[in-house]
């Protein structure tokens, strides 16, 4: 028997003809034009263009947090449309990280608890395994001798990296970047960009990263340039 269709796993995410517009009349902005994106598993892809090409708004359709005017989404096989609001909170938990220019780490918390936060946050028990895989990362992303510090006592760089390593411990299908060096000096700028660049090459992540820096981009596999809505 032979089959024609791509295996599912090939890609960590698609978008078909994706429209968003925001407010009316005079004011009215077409932020997406019709954006059809393929995202391979497993790759890097960088999403670059001009101030208010509608980078973020793409991101934040892809991660399910905004919903476009028309169009669909898919990430790891399901279709965010198919999802209520209920569903897509849990799936967004469970299948896509975030990494923001601002580290977002709880200040009360050790590196190692924010690492295992998403667990707690949906109310799973951390298992065993999972702080092993916690201290896996960190060892990958090079804090694992400061998991006992809290925020306050790490560099920036070094919260970036417990930040990826929380993004990634569910294991998401995809991780958003949002100027994830826009904080950081150059030096420290280019340690998270290989930390990236590492999840992708040594545990198989799929990141998507957006960023006005030509340096940042060229750590990626891809890079897709959006301008006024559009993919140029
Ligand atoms: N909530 C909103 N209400 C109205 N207009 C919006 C809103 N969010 C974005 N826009 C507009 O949509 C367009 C695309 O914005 P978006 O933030 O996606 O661009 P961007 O490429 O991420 O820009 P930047 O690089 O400056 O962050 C812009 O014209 C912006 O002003």
């Amino acid at each position: 028997m032979t089959t024609t269709s791509p295996p599912r796993t090939t890609l960590a995410a698609a978008a078909r003809g994706l429209t968003k517009t925001y407010g009316r009349g005079d004011a009215r902005v077409h932020a997406l034009r019709g954006v059809d994106l393929d995202l391979p598993r497993g790759r890097f892809t960088a999403i670059m263009g001009p101030s208010g090409s509608g980078k973020s708004t793409l991101m934040h359709c892809l991660a399910g947090l905004e919903q476009a005017d028309a169009g669909t989404i898919t990430v790891g096989g399901t279709g965010l449309g198919t999802l209520d609001d209920d569903a897509l909170t849990v799936f967004r938990r469970e299948h896509i990280g975030f990494v923001f220019q601002a580290y977002n780490l709880l200040p009360m918390l050790t590196a190692e608890q924010n690492i295992v936060l998403p667990y707690e946050l949906a109310g799973r028990r951390v298992e065993p395994a999972v702080t092993e895989r916690a201290r896996l990362l960190a060892e990958t992303l090079g804090v694992a001798d400061r998991l006992g510090h809290r925020p306050a006592e790490l560099s920036g760089g070094q919260q970036q990296r417990v930040a990826i390593a929380r993004a990634l411990i569910t294991e998401p299908d995809l991780l958003f970047a949002d100027e994830p060096t826009g904080n950081l000096d150059s030096a420290t700028s280019q340690e998270v960009l290989e930390q990236l660049r590492r999840s992708v090459d040594e545990l198989g992540q799929t990141v998507v990263m957006v960023t006005h820096e030509p340096d940042a981009a060229a750590f990626a596999d891809d890079v897709v340039t959006l301008a006024d809505g559009r993919i140029a």
